[in-house]
């Protein structure tokens, strides 16, 4: 909660304003009764029409005064609720930002973005709702209740019974519906996840005429949520009828009590008369206070999912004195195991020992889930390893600079993605400052220049978000150009030329032989034909190196290589890891 409330920040200032104007508010509203009161007993009883005159002015000034400040309350409650949410939104999102892979497994992508949206807005309502309702009814209660004890204490017991009725139905409804709501909300959840993985995975949903499926799980999950405001929100309108019970019991109440008073001379009037506005107020006041708690304990559990964020911190740290230059693109793994901290907890990386040269060219086989992409993510300290070190250059990875060695070692991730924009804006990702002839010459090696050429707008063609105007084969062979640009001292490819013909798979190679022979490339491929050529292949199986030789060594001596190969030429599809 501190941690969600310190994003005040600024808007402090606006929520004292408008807690204190709602105070004052308060206060105009709770005399007004009693001026009533004394134009009634001093003014019409006694025929004295200056006393009317004079509080009825005064009486005017003060309903204006609360309008105004109820006004400019409510203008600084927008405000600084408004303020709180967009300050919790960027806080949020630049959290995000510092975390590593690690931290974002941990929330998953849909689950950040439900924090980001439908949890700051319920935090922003609450808020609202606080400074302004949670601040006025309990104020309001307390100032009546003293004015009805000034006026006539005993009537007073009178409504203090309906007080406590009050306390027990709304109290009970209330802790049922909380229950209800707090389901709602972890539904909600869900909801929010399955909509986002349908939507943004909706080609697919097509491709596979899953639509009415996916109709009939999102109206289930829709109505069950449909089942639950439902019950809660039934529930919360018996609030209504037991005020009124309170209500018609007070005005029974005091109108019978009252008369006697006044018939015996122990009351006037007047005080009747603003009796029953301090009571009205006093049931009205508890009933908006029940609404509240509802509110408040709605927003809990985004408060709490948005302290998650907020107080989480990247797990991967840069040294106190980083190493900004990698000397060279040779790499070393010296006895590393690895296991994923949000994963099944089983290492998926055991004892791995591996030396490349700077400026070799090594392919990563093997089958699905045996490893590869782990791998190649310990080379850019994506993750950080269990055990032993990986080194880029001599050095290990955790004594660089973080976005130095990212810089240095570019990876082409398996799941790549663009951004809407220009060709060249998506390139320029890889290098800010590269010139429209480096970022042709980029996508020359990469074999992209032959289809941005054929786009009319060439290098400027838009691409769409995630790159959905553009095929699979060549988004991969944007990002590797993108990646190119970096003039990195180590290349990754994971799986990045999957969707290129085996044609244009052998020109981007050729082109990195030609134009980057210093740089060390690793290629992680499915297809024999994407690493023959490599000056040595890894043969990675349940996360442990099974072989790493040659082409030719791997065919004579190494199993698993000799059966991927043979699969392969025998026109298998992909190779896939035996269960
Ligand atoms: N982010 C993650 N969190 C938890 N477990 C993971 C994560 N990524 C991968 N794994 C697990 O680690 C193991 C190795 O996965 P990895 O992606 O490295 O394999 P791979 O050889 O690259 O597979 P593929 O060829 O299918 O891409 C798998 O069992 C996988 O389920």
């Amino acid at each position: 909660m501190r941690t969600v409330l310190r994003q005040l920040g600024q808007y402090k200032r606006d929520t004292f304003f408008c807690i204190g104007l709602t105070t004052l508010e308060v206060i105009m509203e709770i005399l007004l009764p009693f001026i009533t009161a004394i134009i009634i007993d001093e003014g019409l009883e006694k025929a004295n029409l200056s006393v009317v005159y004079r509080y009825g002015a005064l009486m005017i000034v003060m309903a204006f005064c609360s309008l105004i400040f109820g006004a400019a309350a409510g203008k600084f409650a927008a405000s600084a609720s408004s303020g709180f949410a967009a300050n919790l939104r960027e806080s949020i999102y630049s959290n995000i930002q510092t975390f590593s892979f690690s931290n974002i497994d941990k929330f998953s992508v849909p689950g950040l973005v439900t924090r980001m949206t439908t949890d700051i807005t319920n935090v922003q309502n609450a808020f609202m709702m606080v400074i302004r309702i949670a601040v006025r009814s309990p104020l309001s209660f307390v100032f009546s209740f003293i004015m009805c004890l000034i006026i006539s204490p005993k009537l007073s017991l009178t409504f203090l019974l309906a007080v406590v009725f009050l306390i027990v139905v709304l109290g009970s409804i209330m802790v049922v519906t909380m229950k209800i709501f707090n389901q709602v909300f972890r539904k909600y959840d869900d909801l929010n996840a399955s909509v986002q993985e349908n939507i943004s995975a909706i080609r697919v949903v097509k491709a596979f005429v899953r639509e009415d499926y996916e109709n009939r799980k999102f109206s289930k999950a829709s109505s069950n949520l449909y089942r639950m405001f439902v019950k809660a929100e039934g529930l919360l309108a018996f609030n209504s009828p037991a005020m009124m019970t309170a209500v018609y019991f007070c005005i029974i109440m005091i109108s019978w009590l009252g008369s006697h008073f006044i018939v015996a001379g122990d009351m006037s009037s007047g005080n009747l008369t603003s009796l029953f506005s301090y009571v009205m107020s006093l049931l009205m006041s508890l009933m908006m206070l029940s609404v509240v708690v509802v509110m408040i304990s709605m927003s809990m559990a985004s408060i709490r999912r948005i302290s998650e964020v907020l107080e989480e911190t990247p797990d991967l740290h840069n040294p106190e004195r980083p190493v900004m230059e990698v000397a060279d693109g040779s790499i070393d793994f010296d006895h590393v195991s690895f296991s994923y901290k949000h994963g099944s907890g089983k290492s998926v990386l055991t004892d791995i020992n591996l030396h490349i040269k700077a400026g070799e060219t090594i392919g990563v086989i093997g089958g699905t889930g045996a490893g590869k992409s782990s791998l190649v993510n310990l080379i850019c300290r994506l993750y950080d390893v269990d055990e032993g070190a990986v080194k880029v250059g001599g050095l290990d990875v955790r004594q660089y600079d973080m976005e130095a060695l990212r810089e240095q070692v570019s990876v082409v991730l398996q799941k790549n993605t663009l951004f809407s924009g220009t060709i060249l804006d998506n390139l320029r990702w890889g290098n800010p400052n590269a010139t429209e002839e480096e970022c042709v010459a980029a996508c020359q090696a990469a074999c992209a220049d032959e289809f941005i050429d054929r786009f009319p707008d060439g290098y400027h063609t838009r691409i769409e978000r995630g790159g959905a105007n553009v095929s699979g084969g060549q988004k991969q062979r944007l990002c590797i150009a993108r990646a190119l640009l970096k003039k990195p001292k180590v290349l990754i490819l994971d799986d990045s030329t999957s969707a290129v013909d085996t044609a244009t798979d052998a020109k981007i190679r050729a082109a990195f032989a030609q134009r980057i022979p210093g740089t060390t490339k690793i290629i992680i491929a499915q297809r024999i034909s994407s690493v023959e050529h490599a000056d040595r292949i890894l043969v990675l199986d349940n996360g442990r190196i099974d072989g790493f030789d040659t082409h030719e060594h791997l065919l004579e001596t190494n199993a698993i290589y000799r059966e991927i190969y043979d699969s392969q030429v025998q026109g298998g599809g992909d190779f896939d890891q035996p269960a």
